[in-house]
C-alpha cells in the first residue's frame, strides 16, 4: 500500500509537475475537512486522512483548521503517523516547531523561493515611502492630481542609509538592490554574515543599526527572541523623520509604538506588508497618507509561487523517498532522530 500525503492548501502553480512527482510513490489526499475537530478525528482508522505520513501545508488552512499550534501538533502526534510537514512559505510561525522537536515530527520551509519577489517589494515600499509616490497615485485616482502631495516632504533615496535587521536571503538581496543607488548599507544579525561585500558593514547591536539608519528595513524571521524586538526604544532610538519597512511578520514590530512615532512625527512614514493581526490592519494606519501599506504579497509573484510549490512539494517527495527531505527549519535540524524516517 502506498503511503499517503496530505494537502493542507492548494496546489495553484504546478498541477502538472506535481500529479507527476507523486504518481506511483503516494497516495495523495486533500483536506476536506471544515472543522479543527474534523480534522484531528480524520486521522483515525477509517477516516479519509488514515495512512497519512507528510503534510503539505499553506497558511491558507489555518482559517479552516487553525493554525499548527502546539495542542494540534500534540494531537496529530496522538492520532496519526505524521511526521513531516511540508510548509510552502519561507516563514513557518504560524507551526509550533517546538512541540513538533517534541514529538518527533520534522518542517521543511522554502528559503530562497520568494528572495527576489519581497526584496524587490521591500525596495517599491522604500522607494515610495522617502517619494510619496503611493499617495500621489492615489490622490490622481482619487481626481485631486497632488493634493495632499508637497514635495517638501519627499526625499531622494541616493546616498542615505539602510539599516537592515537580518541579513539571511531576502536582507542581502535587498541590500543589493539599495546599494544600486547607492545607498550605504549597515546590517546587524545574530552573526556577522560570512561572504558579504565589503560595502555591507556590520554593526554589533540593534541599537546601534538604529543610531546609523535613515531607512530600517526588517528581515528576520518570527520567534520567540524576535518577537516585539523593535519598539519603542528601537523606535526612537532612530533619527527622527527615519523610515520603518516591515516585509517580515508584524509582530516584529510593538504596534502601539509604531503608531505613536508616526502621531508625533518621529517616523516620517512606514512602508508594511505586514501586520500583528492579519488579514486585520489597525484602522489608525490607514490615517496616515504618506505610508505605503500592502496586503502581504511581498513573496508573491508567478514565479516565486511556482518556486515554492516546487520546493515545498520536493520536500515532500524526498521525505516519502527516502525519509528525510531538505530545507529542515534551523530548530529542527540538530538532534534528527529516527522517529522522522518512514
Ligand atoms: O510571507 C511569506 C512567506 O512566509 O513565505
Amino acid at each position: 500500500m502506498l503511503p499517503c500525503v496530505l494537502l493542507c492548501g492548494e496546489i495553484e502553480y504546478v498541477q502538472d509537475e506535481f500529479k507527476e512527482m507523486f504518481h506511483g510513490i503516494a497516495e495523495v489526499v486533500h483536506l476536506v475537512s471544515e472543522s479543527r475537530s474534523h480534522f484531528l478525528s480524520s486521522f483515525e482508522p477509517d477516516g479519509p486522512y488514515e495512512g497519512t505520513v507528510a503534510l503539505y501545508r499553506r497558511n491558507t488552512s489555518s482559517k479552516v483548521i487553525g493554525k499548527f499550534d502546539a495542542p494540534l501538533i500534540h494531537a496529530l502526534a496522538d492520532t496519526s503517523k505524521v511526521r513531516w510537514i511540508a510548509q510552502n512559505g519561507s516563514g513557518y510561525d504560524e507551526i509550533d516547531v517546538q512541540a513538533c522537536k517534541e514529538r518527533g515530527i520534522l518542517v521543511s520551509n522554502t528559503p530562497r523561493a520568494n528572495e527576489d519577489a519581497t526584496a524587490t517589494t521591500t525596495l517599491y515600499l522604500m522607494i515610495s515611502c522617502l517619494r510619496h509616490f503611493s499617495m500621489a497615485e492615489r490622490s490622481l485616482r482619487s481626481g485631486t492630481w497632488k493634493t495632499p502631495c508637497d514635495a517638501a516632504q519627499t526625499h531622494d533615496v541616493t546616498g542615505r542609509t539602510l539599516g537592515i535587521l537580518g541579513l539571511g536571503g531576502i536582507g542581502l538581496r535587498f541590500a543589493h538592490l539599495a546599494h544600486a543607488f547607492p545607498m550605504r548599507i549597515v546590517y546587524f544579525s545574530r552573526r556577522k554574515a560570512e561572504s558579504v561585500p565589503d560595502w555591507c558593514e556590520y554593526v554589533s547591536s540593534v541599537e546601534e543599526l538604529c543610531k546609523q539608519a535613515d531607512v530600517l528595513s526588517l528581515h528576520v524571521p518570527l520567534n520567540q527572541s524576535t518577537a516585539g524586538m523593535i519598539g519603542e526604544k528601537e523606535i526612537r532610538t532612530l533619527r527622527r523623520g527615519s523610515v520603518l519597512l516591515n516585509t517580515s511578520r508584524g509582530r516584529i514590530v510593538d504596534q502601539e509604538a509604531m503608531i505613536r512615532a508616526l502621531e508625533d512625527g518621529h517616523l516620517s512614514s512606514v512602508g508594511l506588508d505586514v501586520y500583528p493581526d492579519e488579514p486585520r490592519v489597525d484602522p489608525r494606519l490607514l490615517t496616515f497618507p504618506q505610508c505605503t501599506l500592502l496586503p502581504h504579497i511581498g513573496g508573491e509573484s508567478a514565479e516565486s509561487w511556482r518556486t515554492r510549490e516546487l520546493q515545498a512539494l520536493g520536500n515532500l517527495k524526498a521525505f516519502v523517498l527516502g525519509g528525510i527531505g531538505e530545507d529542515i527549519v534551523p530548530e529542527l535540524k540538530t538532534g534528527i532522530g529516527n522517529s522522522a524516517i518512514l
